[in-house]
């Protein structure tokens, strides 16, 4: 289950965040693909039980990637591992190295508040503020004192949310008055108006009626044009439609296969994996 909590923060100045730097080769080896966030032999454990064991993954930058897998096979944890939101679980612990533009999140001098600036973040339930639709998508602009220009920006992030239309005129309104497919959309205008460089959604659409959930479908293949999405889903009809990249974690918190989609729905390396695909388990 996804952890509901707002994005942003309360806390303001600049900390250390990474640059741009890692490259390397696609998997085929042939052109060079910029990788965003990379995992390296990543362990994490809830007290004495382990989630997740030694993930390695290189998620590439402006594409969407979607973890797919049984319930409880460590796909929220492994997202919220990648902008250190289990720092916020007492129990959890991590070992191991995440890589955001080849810096190591987990390194001593990394603010894990600055990062959430970097590594915006979407939950299952729309979680809005008891604000105006305003004063939403204004939030993390007004923590990070980037105020100037905030009507310009929360417009431009309800465009890029395609919620403009449906709110222009009435963005004194409460965020709490919209529909949940609205209030979705307002929460990803909030989570892009600071401008991140990865968006994390932990199954964004599952409390959403269909008509919603195609409207957020079409948006994330849109924000992929911008940003880094890696997007939690239970549905794999879901995930072959909107993502570059499908990561498979089965039970026991492994990774078992990570590919292009198409080669994961329609030829999958692993047994286990075309099990769980064909819905012979999970
Ligand atoms: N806050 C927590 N405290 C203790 N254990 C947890 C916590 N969050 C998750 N776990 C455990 O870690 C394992 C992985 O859970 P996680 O929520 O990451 O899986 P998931 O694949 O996202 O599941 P789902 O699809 O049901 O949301 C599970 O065994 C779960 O019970």
């Amino acid at each position: 289950m996804g952890l509901d909590a707002p994005t942003g923060s309360l806390h303001a100045p600049d900390e250390t965040v990474a640059e741009p730097e890692s490259t390397t080769e696609t998997r085929a080896g042939t052109e060079p693909e910029s990788i965003a966030l990379e995992a390296r032999d990543l362990d994490v454990y809830y007290g004495d039980d382990q989630a997740l064991q030694s993930i390695d993954m290189e998620i590439p930058e402006g594409e969407v990637t979607a973890l797919i897998g049984p319930s409880g096979c460590g796909k929220s944890t492994f997202l919220r591992s990648i902008n250190r939101m289990n720092d916020l679980i007492d129990i959890a612990r991590v070992d191991g190295d995440l890589y955001f533009n080849g810096k190591n999140v987990y390194d001593d001098d990394v603010d894990p508040v600055a990062l959430r600036r970097k590594i915006g973040m979407v939950f299952q339930k729309p979680n809005p503020f008891p604000k105006s639709i305003r004063d939403n998508v204004a939030f993390g602009l007004k923590v990070q004192g980037k105020d100037e220009n905030v009507d310009a920006k929360v417009e431009r992030a309800l465009e890029r949310a395609a919620l403009l239309e449906e709110v222009e005129g009435q963005l004194d309104s409460s965020g709490l008055d919209l529909s949940g497919g609205q209030q979705q959309r307002l929460c990803i205008a909030r989570a892009i108006a600071p401008d991140p460089e990865v968006l994390l959604m932990d199954e964004p659409a599952s409390a959403l009626d269909p008509i919603a959930t195609a409207k957020i479908e079409e948006l994330i293949e849109e924000l992929s044009e911008e940003y880094t999405v890696v997007v939690v889903t239970h549905n794999m009809q879901q995930a072959a439609r909107i993502s570059d990249k499908t990561a498979v974690f089965l039970t026991g918190g492994e990774l078992v296969e990570f590919d292009d989609t198409e080669k994961i729905f329609e030829n999958p390396e692993h047994d286990r994996v075309e099990d769980y695909i064909t819905g012979k388990f999970g």
